[in-house]
């Protein structure tokens, strides 16, 4: 099994604050795992640490072998980021987007490259051209999965990418994600929403102020019950 995103004994702290406390992780190839948690668990300091973008108090967050606080740019050649909101250039289309957001990762493509990573994300055609202040929350998101693509991406991380997303617009993110994974994309997703990651998902972590309490096999539960068994952690 080739391990793909690892976090070994990662840990943030600020002050007396524990964000994140000693995580385990390992994720192969093409898996796709969802951690749920209230606000405040620490999912998006976990995120964080995989970008590099925080140094972690102790362990290791590392992608395709590579230290994220040793080499966060390196880190960054292997993963995309797609947060709640995609940050795009809102007078540009979303071809001249997805231009530059390959152009920063060192990636050049043709007219008819740009537009055929836009449709295989789902953006339909006559979009391409339009700019992208017309956008909806998924089609902004589709331009995000497409930058990902494009630069070859091993790992996606997303942070709650389906939150405000109508139901038909987050039934297409899902089948995309499924999609990237059987091509052999690395999913991690920070999510509210347990319908989805049990949709998707292989794995589900559950997280409770900065620790990772559970590990569930998302074939064994049903929506219902993966949700029961939330609500109950969440008493405790
Ligand atoms: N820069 C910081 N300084 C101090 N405390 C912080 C800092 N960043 C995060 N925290 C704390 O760390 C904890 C975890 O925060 P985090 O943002 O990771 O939670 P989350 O699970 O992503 O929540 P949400 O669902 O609201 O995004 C919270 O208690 C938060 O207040």
């Amino acid at each position: 099994m080739q391990i793909i995103l690892e976090a070994e004994g990662l840990s943030k702290t600020y002050g007396e604050k524990t964000a994140l406390n000693a995580l385990h992780l390992k994720l192969s190839k093409g898996e796709i795992f969802s951690l749920l948690g209230p606000n405040g668990a620490g999912k998006s300091t976990t995120i964080n640490l995989f970008l590099g973008f925080i140094q972690p108090s102790a362990g290791a967050a590392r992608i395709n072998g590579v230290d994220a606080s040793k080499d966060p740019v390196g880190v960054k050649q292997h993963l995309a980021y797609i947060p709640e909101q995609v940050m795009l250039y809102q007078n540009l289309s979303g071809r001249e987007n997805l231009s530059l957001l390959s152009a920063l990762a060192g990636f050049e493509y043709s007219q008819s490259a740009l537009d055929q990573f836009l449709v295989e994300a789902g953006l339909q055609a006559d979009a391409i051209n339009k700019r992208v202040g017309s956008y909806s929350k998924g089609m902004r998101q589709k331009v995000g999965i497409a930058a990902a693509v494009a630069k070859n991406a091993k790992v996606l991380l997303l942070d709650e990418p389906t939150s405000g997303l109508d139901p038909k617009a987050s039934n297409e993110f899902s089948e995309l994600l499924l999609r990237l994974s059987a091509a052999g994309t690395t999913i991690f997703m920070a999510t509210h929403d347990i319908f989805r990651a049990r949709e998707v998902s292989q794995r589900i972590g559950i997280m409770k102020a900065g620790s990772l309490i559970d590990e569930i096999n998302a074939a064994k539960l049903n929506a219902g019950e993966l949700e029961q068994l939330y609500l109950d952690y969440m008493k405790g």
